[in-house]
């Protein structure tokens, strides 16, 4: 059995960048840019009122009160197109360009906007207000032709507002790599379909696809295979153009595990087979027919969990990123812990309180890597080193955080 550091160096030493598709705006979060992207325009393109108020030259203020001519308006979107000269003023609006000849604002709280005030086109300034006041400068945000966005970027929901007003309708952008899912089982069938007695639901795939799908990448579900060698061969041909190839069960060594084998006549080369880790032990790694392969197996908590630790940092490898790591963080363990064994071990906990800080963490009583319902309810991962020694209620122990947005699961 490899070590985990180990099986994570060769799943990603293998892969590749995905190639690059243009897509439009409102289909860009998430996506990772592969160009940087210039602002098509200067913001704001001239100098802006940021408030509803007057535009003013700030000398005619200096004595207050003080009767300003009204001599028209600048709405946002519109514009004066005078000159303002001494003693006159324009009515302005939040966005609209300051007109020539003034060089500041004085909103409209500061005025008597009354209707006496405004009879025979006057306002009534009664505050004083400095050069350049509640003015926008023009590229203030951002100039026409500099760099907005550096490539490399998975775009966020700002990014995507920082581009549209810098007049960019698409972006370029990784293709999202396409991984192709094979369940495999005699017992399994899908959520609604007629199940027999001893028959089991396919989660896994489903989960894996929410994983892969929040990763950034795009799930292919190829269905789930039977146990025997046509049913296997037939369904795994599915993955011919996928980007990698995730095997759902089947990893094991019992007699209906036919995934090493069956693959392996056509044309598998495995990479590894076997990790030191709880849950996850039969977890494989090769390449079928250059097609990155990761064969998971088939307890739902163990390839969620070799998803979370390989099938992630695999995507962001696939679209060019760092490959990330699940971000481990410090807590206190309520209870004592037995010493471990060989396998790093990745417990199921929840968080009870806090202790000086730091969360204080209690492990699900029960670890079985069958159990959805644990695992759906763990705030946390406990993680525990090969051969770790047993410790005490209180001790520190390092966690995996469930909802950290790695991604948020
Ligand atoms: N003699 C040994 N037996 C087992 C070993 C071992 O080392 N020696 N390893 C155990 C470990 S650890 C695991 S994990 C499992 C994994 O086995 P497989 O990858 O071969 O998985 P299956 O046998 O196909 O399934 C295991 C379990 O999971 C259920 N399953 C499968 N697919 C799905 C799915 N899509 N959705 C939900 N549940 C699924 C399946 O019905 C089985 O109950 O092997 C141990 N055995
Ligand atoms: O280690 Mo197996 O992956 O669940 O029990």
């Amino acid at each position: 059995m490899i070590s985990v550091d180990e099986a994570r160096f060769q799943i990603l030493k293998e892969l590749s960048i995905v190639d690059t598709e243009v897509v439009s705006l409102d289909k860009a979060l998430g996506r990772v840019l592969t160009e940087d992207v210039m602002a098509r325009r200067t913001q704001p393109p001239s100098h802006m009122s940021a408030m509803d108020g007057f535009a003013v030259k700030a000398a005619d203020t200096q004595s207050i009160p003080a009767n300003l001519k009204i001599i028209g308006d600048a709405p946002a979107g519109g514009s004066f197109e005078g000159i303002v000269r001494t003693g006159e003023t324009v009515r302005i609006f939040t966005g609209g360009p300051l007109p020539e000849g003034t060089d500041s604002i004085v909103i409209q709280e500061d005025t008597n906007l009354g209707e006496d005030s405004q009879k025979d086109g006057y306002v009534e300034i009664r505050e004083t207000t400095p050069v350049g006041h509640y003015v926008r400068p023009a590229g203030l945000d951002f100039q026409d032709g500099t760099i907005g966005l550096t490539a490399n970027r998975r775009l966020s929901a700002r990014d995507i507002g920082l581009l549209a007003a810098m007049n960019v309708p698409w972006v370029t952008v990784c293709r999202k790599p396409r991984i192709a899912l094979l369940s495999t089982g005699d017992e399994l069938v899908r959520p609604g379909e007629p199940v027999g007695p001893n028959q089991i639901i396919s989660s896994n795939s489903l989960l894996v696809a929410a994983l892969i799908q929040q990763s950034g990448g795009e799930a292919i579900d190829l269905g789930i295979a039977k146990d025997n060698e046509d049913s296997l061969r037939q369904m795994a041909a599915g993955a011919k153009s996928a980007d990698m190839l995730v095997t759902l069960g089947g990893a094991s060594v019992g007699d209906h595990d036919l995934v090493q084998s069956v693959l392996g006549k056509e044309g598998l080369s495995v990479d590894f087979w076997r990790i030191a880790m709880r849950p996850g032990k039969p977890l494989m790694s090769g390449d079928l027919n250059g097609t990155p392969m990761l064969g998971m197996p088939g307890n739902p908590v163990s390839s969620m969990i070799c998803s979370f630790l390989f099938l992630i940092p695999a995507i962001d490898a696939l679209l060019g990123l760092p490959p990330r790591r699940p971000p481990l963080s410090t807590a206190v363990i309520a209870h004592s812990v037995k010493e471990n064994d060989q396998r790093e071990d990745y417990l199921r906990a929840r968080i009870i309180g806090k202790s000086d800080g730091l969360p204080v963490v209690e492990l699900f009583d029960k670890q079985d890597s069958s159990m959805l319902s644990p695992l759906a309810a763990a705030d946390c991962l406990v993680l525990r080193g090969p051969f770790a020694s047993s410790l005490p209620a209180q001790s520190q122990v390092e966690i995996i955080h469930l909802k950290a947005g790695y991604p948020d699961v």
